[in-house]
């Protein structure tokens, strides 16, 4: 073999080893594109020839096309959307700013579909920085791609799932971090999924507390314990403050997260959160309403449709005494005291406005008891079922208070008779009504010298005194009639459908009514009245008119005086005016020396002797005239002047007694008129003591005429009074006598010089018997006692010659003398004394 054979056979043979190592790569190379899927391309920059791996030029339909491959044929088939992105990725590369050329785009098949591909090359320059070849290869990963769109579109419905989800939802890596939260687990938090992220149970942030709302470590929270122990916690109840303070209730479960791998490591925790805040809100109102179902002291049923109770408190079960199951399924309205058309009226209200409420009567042990029940048609929350609601409460105390108040406001609560208002508003309502045939007559009822009973015997008797007085008053009128207490010792009667004949025959009634005696705490007690009357429409059309003009009429009664009735007439007010004028001038008329004394002397038509003279008293009116003691010393005594008028007589008298006791030597006793009032003095016997000293006078030269109204009340001063002078040497008598409706026992236990018997009994003695028999018994009395006894008020000689055959020696009155002026007195005693001798 030649050198050149061994050449060429070596050739041969290195060619054939080449040729089998090239067969050899490209069917690696071919077998691992086959395996990879991946093709392959080759892009000449300068001629934009381009190769692609035949299954490639396959899988795109690139075949009849590639004919003459160009870079323009790849372009045209990139998604429009995507080729930007892939240029500038190309260009970055060719431009030397990546190291690496790299594009995921979509590529259009022949038949229109797109398929997603990773692209990757690199391309070869030369010195001066220009690609001169770019080689790289493209994986189809469409199908990855799709498994990714799946998986996120999987992601966005389990987050929008996560999201909406009314449960919070709370994932914590295994450290303890929180990874992930939804919306409703930052609500109950009060903070934004960004501000959750990243904190951990033990974060001092939270505010947690237990149901029983002690606090709550983050160590002990579910999520914390199902981290370190792996054991899931269920039903949690926790209370979780928001930072604004608000307190959200949730219950919590925790579940582990175990790691795919091993299914034991713990890979960390989910935690959900359920806000029961309102359940827990509503099971608070349904515990408070139970308890107040259980304690409210007010009575609550709940009926059924047919009223009957299926539920009752135990204030109403204790109200009813009886066992709960005797109560239940009983008719509800059957509890209370009511007539069986009025439980149908209640029944058919609450039907038809859904509402009843009233008072309701229950009996109970005997005793009555009075509910305010307001019964309230309802249906329950998941029907239409009718249920009625019933509350009650004991009002009687309520009641009864009304009634007190009511009876405070409109009566007298010492007698229990109307009082002012409650005649105010009757009278007025009587006079809407007034016609000429219907007359209403107001009768006011004066207690004549209340003041004085009340004063010397004490509130506790005046008090039952008021209260008798006003039984007898509405024993004499009508059922029918209106009688009050106006205040005081005054009372009103209204009448009407009455004329003036019957209106006399009630006010006669009412005055004798109030006359006979009082039986109070052991005393007798004898009282007048004076009425004063006023008729409508006559006298007037209003209260008012009507008001004032028995009043004026009741002063005239008193005037008059005393125990009397009186109709109004327009003369009463001028009357009225008058007694103004007197109370008005009493204080000026004993300082200005408008007062003096006039003396009637008492005569003994046997010895033809003055036996005694009375002081009585006189007012120089400066307007009036002389004024008669029985106009103003009434008035005295009712404003309370009389005590120093009395004083100021007895200083004259006294003065005058020892004037006379220079010039006569058997001077006849001087009697001085007390007023019941002065007795209730308690310095009075000492007063008399300084008089009788400081004029030197004989203490029995005064005698002290003493009404028997005085004895009437037994008062201690009074009897003090009556005894002290006595006991000065100072002689008592007994004024009016016969006119009381006195015990005539003081007569015995007091040291009375003389009776005087009230000249109303002399008056008509000589027509009226009965007259006549009081002044004979009189006279037995006194001859029984050894008293002397004298009459009063003698005018005429029939008079005198009655008096004279029934043994009445001594005599007053205008037959013998007036009183006199004290000059003309001395003149008399003189006389009589000069004709004895
Ligand atoms: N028509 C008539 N009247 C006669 C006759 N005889 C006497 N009188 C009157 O009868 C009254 C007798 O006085 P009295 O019964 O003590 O009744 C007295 C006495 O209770 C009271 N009184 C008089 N002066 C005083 C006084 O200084 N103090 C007190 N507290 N009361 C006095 O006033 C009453 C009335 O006194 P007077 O008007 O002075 O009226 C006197 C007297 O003037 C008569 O024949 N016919």
């Amino acid at each position: 073999m030649s050198q050149m054979d061994e050449v060429l056979t070596h050739l041969q043979k290195e060619n054939a080893e080449l040729k089998q190592q090239f067969q050899f790569y490209r069917e690696r190379y071919e077998l691992s594109l086959a395996a990879s899927n991946d093709g392959l391309w080759d892009w000449d920059p300068n001629t934009n020839h381009l190769f692609i791996s035949e299954r490639w030029k396959r899988t795109l339909g690139l075949e009849s096309e590639i004919l003459d491959p160009h870079l323009s044929i790849w372009e045209s088939r990139v998604h429009p959307e995507d080729l930007p992105a892939v240029k500038e990725a190309l260009h970055n590369h060719l431009d030397g700013k990546t190291e690496q050329y790299s594009a995921i785009y979509r590529i259009r098949r022949q038949d229109g579909s797109y398929i997603t591909i990773q692209d990757r090359g690199k391309a070869i320059f030369d010195n001066d920085a220009n690609p001169v070849r770019m080689a790289g290869c493209m994986t189809d990963i469409s199908e990855q791609i799709q498994q990714q769109l799946a998986i996120e579109k999987n992601e966005q419905h389990l987050r929008t799932i996560l999201n909406c989800m009314s449960e919070g939802i709370l994932v914590l890596d295994k450290e303890g971090q929180f990874l992930y939260s939804n919306p409703s687990f930052s609500k109950v938090v009060g903070l934004s999924v960004e501000q959750v992220e990243g904190k951990t149970p033990l974060d001092p942030h939270w505010r947690v507390i237990h149901a029983d709302g002690s606090p709550y470590p983050g160590s002990e929270h579910p999520s914390w314990i199902t981290l370190k122990t792996g054991k899931p916690i269920h039903n949690d109840i926790q209370g979780v403050y928001t930072p604004d303070g608000k307190l959200n209730w949730i219950l919590a479960n925790s579940e582990p997260m175990l790691a795919p791998s091993t299914e034991k490591e713990i890979h960390g925790v989910v935690v959900t959160f359920t806000d029961i805040t309102d359940q827990i809100e509503k099971e608070k109102e349904l515990s408070l309403s139970a308890k107040v179902f259980e304690n409210l002291r007010e009575s609550i049923l709940i009926c059924d449709a047919q009223m009957k109770i299926v539920r009752a408190n135990p204030a109403f079960i204790e109200s009813t005494g009886l066992h709960e199951s005797v109560i239940l399924s009983e008719a509800m309205l059957f509890q209370y005291e009511m007539q069986g058309g009025e439980r149908c009226k209640i029944c058919n209200s609450v039907k038809e406005n859904g509402h009843w409420s009233g008072e309701c009567v229950r009996i109970r042990n005997h005793r009555q008891r009075i509910d305010h029940v307001s019964i309230t048609l309802t249906n329950d929350t998941y029907g239409d079922t009718a249920f009625y609601i019933v509350l009650s409460s004991d009002i009687t105390q309520q009641k009864e208070s009304e009634r007190k108040i009511q009876e405070l406001a409109y009566f007298d609560s010492l007698t229990g008779l109307p009082n002012r208002l409650n005649m105010l508003q009757t009278l007025t309502e009587k006079l809407v009504h007034i016609d000429k045939k219907n007359q209403i007559v107001i009768i006011l009822i004066d207690i004549d010298r209340f003041k004085t009973i009340n004063d010397s015997l004490g509130h506790l008797i005046g008090d039952e005194l008021l209260i008798m007085a006003a039984k007898r008053i509405k024993t004499v009128i009508r059922t029918s009639d209106f009688v009050c207490r106006m205040g005081g010792d005054e009372f009103i009667a209204i009448i009407d459908h009455v004329n003036d004949q019957q209106t006399f025959e009630t006010t006669n009634r009412i005055l004798q009514s109030l006359r006979i005696p009082y039986h109070i705490h052991g005393k007798r007690i004898m009282i007048t009245a004076s009425l004063g009357i006023s008729r409508s429409p006559n006298d007037g059309l209003t209260v008012e008119e009507l008001l004032k003009q028995a009043d004026s009429a009741m002063y005239h009664a008193k005037e008059n005086g005393r125990n009397r009735a009186q109709f109004f007439d327009n003369e009463i007010s001028k009357n009225n005016l008058f007694y103004l004028k007197i109370e008005n001038g009493l204080h000026e008329a004993v300082t200005g020396g408008q007062i003096y004394i006039q003396y009637q002397p008492q005569f003994n038509y046997q010895t033809r002797t003055v036996i005694g003279i009375e002081a009585l008293m006189r007012w120089k009116h400066p307007e009036e005239g002389i004024l008669k003691p029985s106009v103003f010393i009434p008035i005295a005594e009712e404003t309370g002047l009389i005590t120093s008028l009395g004083y100021f007589l007895l200083d004259i008298v006294c003065k005058q007694i020892a004037e006379w006791q220079k010039h006569i030597t058997n001077l006849p006793t001087i009697a001085i008129n007390l007023s019941p009032k002065q007795f209730l003095e308690p310095s009075l016997v000492k007063h008399v003591q300084q008089l009788i000293e400081h004029y030197e006078i004989k203490p029995n030269a005064l005698e002290f005429e003493i009404t028997e109204s005085a004895f009437m009340q037994e008062t201690e001063t009074t009897l003090a009074n009556i005894n002290g002078l006595a006991n000065l040497g100072c002689r008592i008598s007994i004024d009016d006598f016969g006119t009381g409706y006195s015990n005539l026992s003081y007569l015995k236990r007091f040291p009375i010089h003389m009776i005087k018997i009230d000249k109303s009994f002399i008056d008509d003695i000589r027509h009226d018997n009965d007259d006549k028999a009081i002044v004979d018994a009189v006279i037995r009395l006194a001859e029984a006692l050894n008293i002397t006894c004298l009459a009063e008020g003698v005018e005429t000689k029939e008079q005198l010659e009655i008096l004279k055959g029934m043994g009445c020696e001594n005599i007053q009155g205008f037959l013998f003398s007036k009183p006199l002026h004290p000059r003309l007195i001395t003149e008399l005693i003189k006389q009589h004394q000069s004709a004895d001798n």
